[in-house]
C-alpha cells in the first residue's frame, strides 16, 4: 500500500514540475521515466552514480533539467551524441522523449554505460546506442556525423569544445548546458580554432528551486581540422 501511494505521489510531483516548466509529455513516456528513475535510485544504493541521493531532487536536477533541451531541439535534428552521459543525462531522458530521433550515449566508464544498457534492456528502447570509449578515442569513425551534440557537467567549455564540435556536421548545433556564462569568456580561442560560434544562450530556471540554468546554441561554421580533437588527456591538460 505504501508502495502505490510513492508511486502516485512521485507521479504528481512530476506531473507538477512538467507543468511549471511548460513541458508536454506523454503519459507513456512518463512511465518510462519514472521507471528509468526507480532504476537509478535503486542502482544508486550500491553504485555511486549521482550525488543526488532522492528522488524527488534526481526528478528536478535530472529529468526536469535534461527535458529543457526539448525547448531548443528542432524537428529536423535527428541524430543525437551525448559524451559524458553518466547515469544517462541528458541523453537516456531524451531518448525516451524522442522515440523517432537517434541517440549514441558515451561515457568512458564502463560500469555507467553497463547502468545505461540495463535501463535500455528494461525499457526495450529502440533508438539508442552505446559506447564506453572515451571521445577523444571515439572520433576516429564518427567524426562530422551528428546533427546535435550535447553535454553536460563534463568539464570547463573549452574543453568540451574540443571534444564535441569534431562530431557535429557542418551547420550543426553543440548545446552544452551550464550552471552559469562565466566559461564563455576563455573559450574564444577555442571557437575561433574549431570553426565555431556560440549563437544563442538560453536561460531558464528550475521549476522548484529556483536554480539558474544555461543551455548554449553553438553552431559549427566550418569542417574541423582532422587534428582535434587532440589525443587523450591533451585538451584537458592543455585546453584550447
Ligand atoms: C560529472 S559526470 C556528469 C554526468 C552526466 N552528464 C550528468 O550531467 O549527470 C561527468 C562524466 O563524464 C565522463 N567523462 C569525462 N571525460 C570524458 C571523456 N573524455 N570521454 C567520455 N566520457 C568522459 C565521466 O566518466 C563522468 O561520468
Amino acid at each position: 500500500m505504501e508502495n502505490i501511494n510513492e508511486e502516485a505521489n512521485l507521479r504528481e510531483y512530476f506531473l507538477n514540475l512538467l507543468s511549471k516548466s511548460e513541458i508536454k509529455v506523454p503519459d507513456e513516456k512518463i512511465i518510462q521515466m519514472l521507471k528509468f528513475l526507480e532504476l537509478l535510485y535503486n542502482k544508486n544504493q550500491i553504485m555511486n552514480l549521482t550525488a543526488i541521493r532522492e528522488k524527488k531532487g534526481m526528478l528536478e536536477k535530472h529529468f526536469i533539467d535534461s527535458l529543457l533541451l526539448t525547448k531548443v531541439i528542432n524537428d529536423d535534428e535527428k541524430s543525437f551524441i551525448d559524451v559524458g552521459t553518466g547515469a544517462g543525462f541528458p541523453g537516456l531522458v531524451l531518448v525516451i522523449y524522442y522515440p523517432e530521433k537517434k541517440f549514441l550515449l558515451v561515457d568512458s566508464v564502463r560500469k555507467k554505460i553497463e547502468f545505461i544498457n540495463e535501463v535500455i534492456k528494461e525499457l526495450n528502447l529502440q533508438n539508442v546506442t552505446t559506447s564506453f570509449e572515451r571521445a577523444e578515442e571515439l572520433i576516429k569513425d564518427r567524426r562530422e556525423c551528428f546533427d546535435v551534440a550535447l553535454c553536460r557537467g563534463v568539464a570547463n567549455l573549452r574543453i568540451i569544445l574540443e571534444y564535441m564540435i569534431p562530431f557535429i556536421k557542418v551547420n550543426g548545433r553543440f548545446l552544452p548546458q551550464k550552471l552559469n556564462l562565466n566559461e564563455i569568456e576563455e573559450s574564444k580561442n577555442a571557437l575561433k580554432i574549431l570553426n565555431a560560434k556560440i549563437n544563442k544562450t538560453f536561460e531558464f530556471n528550475l521549476p522548484e528551486s529556483m536554480d539558474k540554468r544555461i543551455i548554449l546554441e553553438i553552431l559549427k561554421l566550418q569542417k574541423t581540422d582532422k587534428k582535434y580533437p587532440r589525443k587523450i588527456g591533451i585538451p584537458s591538460k592543455k585546453p584550447l
